[in-house]
């Protein structure tokens, strides 16, 4: 798969083991920032990261915060985009499997490198389960994106 993935300079030393190891996973990876450990505002790194992923430019994102709070807060804000915060490999595969996630968030502050490799193998693993009750619920998602 190709794989976008972006971090704030709280995610921006897990990043780097991160994308190694999605790439020894064998998937092409677009990193779109930050570039340096220099502050950076993670609402424009996750933009960034969630606009590839809607416009097909990569199938599946990846951001890293301090948190993954604030990743996921914006991302989620991205029509489209269906993001989650995963610290344990059960919500990484399932939130794909169940939800359809196409954005997963980290927090560099919460796990370390070997907890994240995992995270990201379960969750670039999974596949979406479409049976009626998930493709429904994905459907009501869908139409919450155009509520007022
Ligand atoms: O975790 C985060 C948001 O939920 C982000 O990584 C923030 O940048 C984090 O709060 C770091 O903040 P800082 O004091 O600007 O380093």
């Amino acid at each position: 798969m190709k794989i976008v993935i972006g971090s704030d300079h709280a995610g921006f030393p897990l990043k780097a083991d991160v994308i190694a190891h999605v790439r020894a996973l064998g998937h092409e990876v677009q990193d779109v920032g930050s570039h340096t450990p220099d502050p950076v505002d993670f609402p424009d790194i996750a933009r960034a990261v969630c606009d590839t992923v809607r416009k097909g430019g990569a199938e599946r994102g990846l951001l890293v915060c301090g948190t993954g709070v604030g990743a996921v807060i914006a991302a989620n804000k991205m029509r489209g985009i269906r993001a989650a915060v995963c610290h344990d490999a059960h919500s990484a595969h399932q939130s794909v499997e169940h939800d359809d996630v196409n954005v997963m968030c980290i927090g560099a502050q919460i796990v370390g490198p070997w907890l994240a490799r995992d995270l990201v193998a379960s969750f670039l693993d999974a596949k979406f389960d479409a049976n009626e009750d998930h493709v429904r619920r994905v459907q009501k998602l869908h139409a919450m994106e155009n509520e007022d």
